[in-house]
């Protein structure tokens, strides 16, 4: 049991083994008339990624089973433990298989991947981040009036964690937005926090091919991510409601404007969960605040109250949370009435020199955390939070 992923699934309960959204893509088979080839096999290792809804945790067992018994053969792992529930779980449906071939769990596991695209609700397949045609949002609120957009985080009952379909979301909004015919558009939370960042259930859905699929898919995901942020072509305006903690601190230093309520406090805990900055903040936070602030929430995870940030230039103005939301308003929609045409070419004047090297930052930063995401360091502060050991 040293790999620490393994650990992690071990001690994770069952519901957080998610599959990662997206759509089904229809297999195109004929089953009855073929057996499936290793190609067919492989298309549906790989719509299993692409599952927009959660099959359930028997169906994941099942898939889990079959894709051993496809690759593997019978199971030859020893029993686990009465107490290690996941992995017991995991070993009964593989072992269950018995001597069943090769062949015919991959022909079945083809089959399943294939009646799950009928059975759950799917779409045909667009890329991470592309404008869908559906409008709804399930975990944001996306409002435009006043020549403003407003997209506002929408799990307060989790602190507004950024999940995978949250990710999804962001950048479906900013990319609407960035159409729209508003001027502004402004990203807010709601509940008591900003955003309590990434996720961290987001680390233990593991993929058939493991946890190094799973850092290089995250990988992915956050380069996309933080991407829009660095391409927004509007004036962006973050109104940070409550404390902030990751990479909802870390894009701040992508907005053109970050206003703040009094209770907000601003923490990048990532040496204290085994993982390195993101959001371009190795590049702007540095620009923003110099080597030796910027060094104090990179690496030592200082947590800023609003004051400080706005002292060192992270936050544009701090207001007392009472009036926080009224006065910000009337400034937002002061902001609307200006040319917008006028306000985004100055805008692009200003990014336009900046936007290769943020991509390049962005991609430096996603590479190194892919490595850090596989190390014991991490995978340990991950599974204390899970395990509610520790609160930062
Ligand atoms: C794929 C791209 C990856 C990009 C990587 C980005 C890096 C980061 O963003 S690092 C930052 C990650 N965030 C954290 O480490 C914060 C973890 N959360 C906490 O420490 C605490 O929850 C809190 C200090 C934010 C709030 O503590 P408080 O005692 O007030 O409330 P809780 O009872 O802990 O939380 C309520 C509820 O919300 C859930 N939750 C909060 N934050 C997260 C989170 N980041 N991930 C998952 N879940 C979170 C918490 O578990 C509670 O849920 P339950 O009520 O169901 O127990």
């Amino acid at each position: 049991m040293a790999n620490p992923a393994w650990r992690l699934a071990q001690r994770s309960c069952p519901s957080h083994l998610q599959v990662v959204s997206f759509p089904v893509v229809q297999l195109h088979m004929n089953r009855t008339a073929m057996r499936a080839s290793q190609k067919d096999f492989e298309n549906a290792v790989n719509q299993v990624k692409l599952l927009k809804k959660d099959p359930g945790n028997e169906v994941k067992l099942k898939l889990y089973a079959l894709y051993k018994q496809a690759t593997e053969g019978p199971c030859d792992m020893p029993k686990p433990g009465v107490f290690d529930l996941i992995n017991k779980a995991k070993w009964d449906a593989w072992n269950t298989l018995g001597t069943l071939p090769k062949e015919t769990a991959r022909q079945n596991y083809v089959d399943l991947v294939s009646s799950l695209s009928s059975s759950l609700e799917s779409s045909s397949q667009v890329e991470p981040g592309t404008d869908r045609k559906s409008t709804a949002y399930e975990t944001l609120m996306v409002t435009s009036e006043d020549g403003i957009t407003k997209i506002t985080l929408n799990r307060p009952a989790k602190k507004n964690a950024i999940n995978i379909e949250m990710y999804h979301e962001i950048m479906r909004a900013l990319k609407a937005a960035s159409k729209d015919d508003s001027s502004i558009t402004v990203l807010t939370g709601n509940g008591d926090y900003y955003s309590s960042g990434n996720d961290l259930t987001n680390f233990t859905d593991i993929p058939p091919g493991g946890v190094e699929e799973k850092a290089k898919n995250s990988a992915i995901l956050l380069r996309e991510f933080v991407g829009c942020f660095i391409d927004f072509p509007k004036p962006l305006i973050a109104m940070v409601n409550g404390p902030a903690v990751g990479i909802s601190v870390t894009i701040l230093g992508l907005f053109d404007a970050v206003y703040a309520s009094d209770r907000a406090t601003f923490h990048t805990p990532f040496s204290h969960l085994g993982q390195s900055p993101e959001g371009c903040s190795s590049y702007t936070f540095l620009k923003i605040m110099g080597p030796a602030k910027a060094t104090e929430m990179l690496v030592f995870g200082k947590k800023l109250t609003a004051g400080e940030a706005c002292a060192q230039g992270l936050v544009t103005e701090v207001f007392p949370d009472s009036t926080f939301q009224k006065e910000v308003w009337t400034r937002l929609k002061a902001f609307a009435k200006l040319p917008p045409n006028a306000m985004r070419i100055s805008k692009e004047v200003i990014r336009n020199r900046e936007k290769e090297k943020l991509h390049a930052v962005n991609a430096e930063e996603c590479s190194v955390l892919q490595e850090r995401w596989l190390s014991d360091e991490c995978m340990n502060a991950v599974v204390n939070f899970l395990s509610r050991k520790s609160n930062l």
